[in-house]
């Protein structure tokens, strides 16, 4: 326990008892003088000695099994005018209770005046307009000179960012006002003089109050009880706390800190040049605006960026664009860039995908942006966006020429699991002058002596405007959508090449199709496809009895033809006949090319008067062919039979072959019919 700690400010007195709240083991050398009663000499006062009987045994019943007592306790001395107010709570194997006087000043009026302030507290809309409102409402309550609110950077710099002063009071018969502290609205302090014990202290104890810098301190009798007294109200400032807010100029100090949602927003200090007592209603008045400010802040803050985050999101149509009309990155890019970089408030975007760079605005060249890509992508493995200000001085970057940018904000866009692509947004060097209220360690001491009311003043160069935590989340949110709009493309470009493969694929199999079942040159059914049929009308028939019947036909004379008029003409003549007999049949007959000018002809459900009808007809049909360059009519010899039981393709085939050439024998252009099998 350091020194100080054994020491309280006067403004107070504190009783140490033992854990059982009976008795009272040491106590502040001006317990008698606060409280105007006589003690007895050399030895410690009984408890009900000091706080009456009832009072001492109500602070015993309700400490029972509790580590303080709900709220402060008022009570009354006889030899004084006023009340007091005791804080009771246990410290390591004590209990501690500290009283404190109460001033005349009415509560119930506090409280309507306090109650005033909250209301108007709860209307602020703006940050600003929410902690100007808060110091001058402390201010009037307190009356310090000076009441500021410093908040905390990210490296535990403060900046005041409101601050109230009083108004100008002067003695009668006085030219100079008193009680003149500057002001310090925009000044920095440095993170030096918030230590992390400080800071933490805050954390613990809210509320800091020193009536009197230079108050001479009262002790803790008898000396030897070892009491931590680190958690009161009372205990007297560390000598380099009281040696800071001398060189401040400050006398009475009160402080309370504004909890934020991620550790100490800041802290609101009220100074005063002169000493400056703070009745406890005040204190704990001031103590209820801050908390009440510090809630209303942090909503501000939440509904800020919540609604910077909507922006974000309102201009995250690409993945639902982009399933209907997929774009590619390119096309993305040149669309949205513009919208990226006022969302971002940055003066340059890339995108690299896939080794190609886009840009828009003020960006590196396109090799520069590939390099820092490389090696974004070797240190930074996780899927975080990655950022600097102060590109200069960022191993990664500080060796590239990025031109004037000083901050890069990179977000990963894993697109492809082998090679990520980024979305990059660039921010130029920033230029600022901060003014530091206390010497920071970064500016060296001024050349001149400066009066304690200046400023330090230091140039910061260097360093782009810093990428702010939901200006980092919002780029994550922009990098997924921006990921899952380049796949889309990228899949619907591979199904576009599926469909186009599938589509020949299927053309292919068609033509294979018309090869295996066709014949070339006339386009009806070739020989294996009319032999299949066959094969197939042989199985319905074995099984139904429904008879067929076979036709074998061939042009007469059909050498003549080529030898007098040419290949040409004959083939022409094979192609017309085998349209104008493909022609003429029923749906459900079938002709094929037998080969050469044969040709065959299955007819379905049909016997051998049908087929003998058919063949007839077929026979006149053909003699009505014209064919250019020819003038003699074309004929044709037709063998006809029908389906036999135990009849095989070859069997029909070989009757109706047999049939055809008694045809040709017997003068052509004629049908000739064979019933039964035939000798083997
Ligand atoms: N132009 C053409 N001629 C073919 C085709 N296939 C076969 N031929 C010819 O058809 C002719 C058939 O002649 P032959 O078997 O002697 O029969 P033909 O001259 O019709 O006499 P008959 O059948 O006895 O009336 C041959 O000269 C074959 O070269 C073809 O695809 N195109």
């Amino acid at each position: 326990m350091s020194k100080h700690h054994s020491l309280l400010q006067s403004f107070g007195a504190l009783l140490v008892l033992d854990a059982d709240s009976r008795r009272i083991q040491a106590m502040s050398s001006n317990v008698a003088v606060l409280l105007g009663i006589s003690l007895p000499n050399g030895r410690l006062p009984t408890l009900s000695s000091v706080l009456g009987k009832r009072l001492g045994q109500r602070v015993r019943y309700e400490l029972q099994g509790q580590q303080r007592l709900p709220g402060p306790l008022t009570f009354k001395c006889p030899a004084r005018p006023n009340r007091f107010q005791l804080h009771a709570y246990r410290a390591g194997s004590h209990v501690l209770i500290e009283i404190e006087p109460l001033h005349t000043l009415g509560k119930q009026r506090l409280l309507g005046t306090v109650n005033e302030r909250l209301m108007r507290l709860a209307e602020a809309t703006h940050q600003e307009e929410l902690l100007d409102y808060l110091v001058i409402a402390v201010q009037q309550l307190t009356g310090h000179d000076r009441v500021s609110v410093c908040h905390f950077d990210s490296d535990w710099h403060g900046i005041i960012v409101a601050g109230s002063l009083a108004t100008e009071r002067a003695l009668p018969g006085a030219e100079l006002p008193v009680g003149r502290l500057p002001d310090l609205l925009g000044q920095r302090f440095p993170a030096k003089d918030f230590p992390i014990a400080l800071r933490r202290s805050y954390e613990r104890h809210p509320v800091r109050l020193i009536q009197d810098v230079m108050a001479p301190c009262e002790h803790l009798l008898p000396k030897e009880v070892a009491v931590d007294v680190s958690d009161c109200f009372l205990r007297a400032p560390a000598p380099e706390r009281q040696q800071y807010l001398q060189r401040l100029g400050v006398r009475g100090a009160l402080s309370v800190a504004m909890q934020g949602d991620a550790g100490l927003w800041g802290l609101l200090f009220c100074h005063s040049a002169s000493a400056h007592p703070v009745t406890p209603p005040v204190r704990d008045a001031v103590r209820t605006l801050v908390q009440m400010a510090t809630q209303r802040l942090l909503l501000l803050r939440a509904r800020q960026e919540a609604r910077y985050l909507q922006r974000v999101q309102d201009s995250l149509v690409l993945s639902t664009n982009n399933r209907l009309k997929p774009q590619g990155p390119y096309q993305l890019f040149t669309e949205h860039a513009d919208t990226w970089r006022s969302l971002f408030r940055a003066n340059g975007v890339a995108l690299w995908v896939k080794g190609s760079v886009y840009q828009s605005g003020n960006t590196p060249k396109p090799e520069v942006i590939s390099q820092l890509v490389t090696r974004i992508e070797k240190a930074h493995v996780h899927s975080g966006p990655w950022c600097t200000q102060e590109t200069a001085k960022e191993p990664l970057t500080s060796s590239l020429d990025l031109l004037e940018q000083s901050g890069v904000l990179a977000v990963p866009l894993p697109t492809d699991p082998t090679q990520r692509g980024w979305l990059m947004f660039f921010r130029p060097e920033q230029v600022e002058t901060l003014y530091w209220a206390m010497q920071p360690s970064s500016v060296p001491l001024p050349p001149m002596m400066m009066s304690p009311s200046d400023a330090w003043c230091e140039e910061v160069t260097g360093k782009s405007e810093a990428w702010q935590r939901v200006e980092r989340l919002a780029a994550m949110d922009l990098g997924e959508d921006l990921t899952l709009a380049i796949s889309a493309y990228e899949i619907s470009t591979l199904n576009m090449h599926l469909e186009r493969e599938r589509k020949a694929l299927a053309e292919a199999n068609q033509r294979l199709k018309q090869l295996a079942h066709f014949d070339p040159l006339t386009q009806v059914w070739n020989r294996y496809r009319i032999e299949q049929a066959i094969d197939a009308e042989l199985v319905a028939a074995k099984r139904y009895g429904a008879a067929f019947s076979v036709l074998l036909f061939d042009v007469d004379h059909f050498k003549q033809i080529n030898d007098t008029l040419g290949h040409s003409v004959g083939d022409d003549v094979l192609i017309s006949l085998a349209r104008l007999v493909e022609g003429s049949l029923r749906g459900c007959d079938h002709l094929g090319r037998w080969g050469g000018e044969e040709f065959v002809v299955l007819a379905t459900h049909s016997n051998m008067e049908a087929a003998e009808g058919l063949a007839e007809r077929l026979r006149g049909l053909v003699a009505t062919l014209e064919v250019n360059g020819l003038v003699q009519p074309i004929t044709v010899s037709i063998g006809v039979t029908v389906w036999q039981p135990d009849d095989s393709c070859k069997t029909i085939i070989a009757r109706a072959d047999a049939a055809m050439y008694r045809a040709k024998r017997n003068g052509r252009n004629r049908v000739e019919i064979t019933k039964k099998a035939l000798q083997e």
